[in-house]
């Protein structure tokens, strides 16, 4: 039995759909923030967030009590076009989001597996579990940094994991990458994938198809409650 279950929230352009979804977010974080003080957002990178981050950013929250982190990293510091943190800090934290904590993956470390490590500690004292993740999706069915072709694919889809961060080797990731693990993303009180493109359109229903499971699949199968999924041409 198939228990990848979604609901499809399509809009006519991206702009509408980054106004759309950050005032879902600003609602979860304020209710999050009448129920327990704060609120704890978990947000992606690459290149689609941008507009998102942009409306997030002037919506009137308590921002001060908000913590942001990511869901993945690519392993370079935070001047690097490819740093999810660089994007955040300009994208997210300006404006009325300026106010929030950031809570960054990536840090000098010997290795991604001390990174990882020293993250793990370093994340365990936010106020678990996530009240919002917001996820996006690769064409070849990746999200976070759950890639088809990473050596510890099953670890990091582990339902029952403990680990916060775990490190991901990838051929097809560019470089290595810090990732939340699955069972932390799943668990997380409202899940939005964040897409857009027809291309993207074509991987997600390939990978709610028939055939191999792509990482995607794996979590939404995984999610107690269904993945809002956003999505524009
Ligand atoms: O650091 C990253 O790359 C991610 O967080 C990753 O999972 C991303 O969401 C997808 O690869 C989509 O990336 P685009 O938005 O650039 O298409």
């Amino acid at each position: 039995m198939s228990g990848a279950a979604y609901a499809w929230n399509g809009f006519a352009d991206r702009q509408q759909l980054a106004a759309a979804l950050a005032g879902n977010v600003a609602a979860r974080l304020t209710k999050a923030i009448a129920e327990r003080g704060t609120a704890l957002l978990a947000v992606s990178g690459g290149t689609t967030p941008a507009k998102f981050f942009a409306a997030l950013s002037s919506i009137p929250i308590a921002w001060d009590k908000v913590t942001v982190t990511l869901v993945d990293e690519r392993f370079v510091p935070p001047t690097s076009p490819r740093s999810n943190a660089g994007l955040v800090a300009a994208k997210l934290l300006q404006s009325k989001a300026a106010a929030a904590r950031f809570v960054p993956l990536y840090h000098e470390a010997a290795s991604i597996e001390a990174a990882a490590a020293s993250d793990s500690e370093a994340l365990q004292s936010l106020a678990w579990p996530l009240d919002v993740v917001v996820l996006g999706m690769g064409a070849d069915g990746h999200t976070a940094s759950f890639f088809p072709d990473a050596g510890n694919l099953a670890e990091l889809l582990d339902p029952s994991s403990q680990r916060i961060v775990v490190p991901v080797h990838a051929p097809s990731a560019g470089e290595p990458r810090l990732t939340l693990s699955m069972a932390r993303i799943v668990a997380a009180g409202f899940i939005a994938l964040h897409i857009e493109g027809e291309d993207k359109r074509t991987a997600f229903d390939g990978a709610m198809g028939a055939g191999v499971k792509k990482p995607i699949r794996e979590v939404l199968e995984a999610a107690p409650i269904p993945v809002e999924v956003f999505w524009a041409p």
